[in-house]
């Protein structure tokens, strides 16, 4: 998978080139460029916002810039993309997303900054690919570049050979509709906190159904909307007697 990053903070997406995701680059698994926005600029200062139309605060990111900026970029590969754009105002992005986007040959994320990009820009490029406008939450940010961080780390422990145990992805929270359970390792007892006997049973029956309770118990205390998303026939008998 090819990753683009446009930003008029390229340092931003330096953790990109660290630990897990370095490493994939690293093997070729990934590969990413980061491009600063300001080089498709003509003016002696670098100018790539203005004031809204309209009025209100703060400044918007001018068409022009990033037209000559995403037209280079996605010559620069032959292969199919899609246009990723972060914004306060774009649909949640998701474990689903994440997956749908892992299967992607190559993704193309355009990071704004002051209030957002001139939605023509969006509007021309979705003419002729895909475009996402996403948000990773319901808070505000100063940029895109922390939402690009975090799918581009989501979407690349997806990728076979990157998570160095594929279980791990496979079993993901959400992967099942709930919230993962507690983790526990040694030692047995830590400042008196035991580990549960239960784990330490070597019944792997009774394990996995002492799991499986801790994470509907979780999930119906902390996120009841994934319970209520739940398709009809996804809790057994035992789930529902819990
Ligand atoms: N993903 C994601 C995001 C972002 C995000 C993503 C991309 C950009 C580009 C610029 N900003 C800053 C910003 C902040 C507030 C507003 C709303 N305006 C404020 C006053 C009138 C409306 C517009 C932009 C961004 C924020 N924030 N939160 C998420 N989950």
């Amino acid at each position: 998978m090819r990753i683009d990053v446009v930003t008029i903070f390229p340092g931003y997406l330096a953790p990109l080139r660290e630990a897990l995701l370095g490493r994939a680059v690293g093997t070729g698994l990934l590969d990413i460029a980061v491009h600063d926005l300001r080089d498709w600029t003509h003016d002696v200062h670098q100018a790539v916002d203005d004031a809204p139309y309209g009025g209100g605060p703060g400044m918007v990111m001018r068409p022009h810039v990033w037209g000559e900026a995403l037209d280079d970029v996605l010559a620069a590969d032959p292969r199919p993309a899609r246009l990723v754009v972060p914004t306060p105002a774009g649909r949640p992005f998701t474990q689903a997303a994440a997956h749908a986007y892992a299967a992607q040959e190559r993704l193309v994320f355009a990071c704004g900054r002051y209030e957002g990009i001139d939605q023509r820009v969006v509007d021309h490029y979705a003419a002729s690919m895909p475009v996402d406008e996403i948000s990773i939450g319901d808070y505000v940010l100063v940029g895109g570049e922390v939402a690009v961080l975090v799918v581009v780390e989501a979407v690349a422990r997806l990728l076979p050979g990157v998570l160095g145990n594929p279980r791990s992805a496979a079993e993901d929270s959400f992967s099942d509709g709930l919230l993962e359970g507690p983790a526990y390792t040694r030692p047995e007892v830590w400042r008196g906190h035991a580990v549960p006997e239960v784990l330490r049973s070597g019944n792997h029956g009774a394990i996995a159904r002492w799991r499986r309770d801790r994470a509907l118990e979780r999930t119906a205390e902390r996120r009841p909307d994934l319970i209520a998303a739940l398709p009809p026939d996804a809790l057994d008998e035992a789930d529902r007697a819990l």
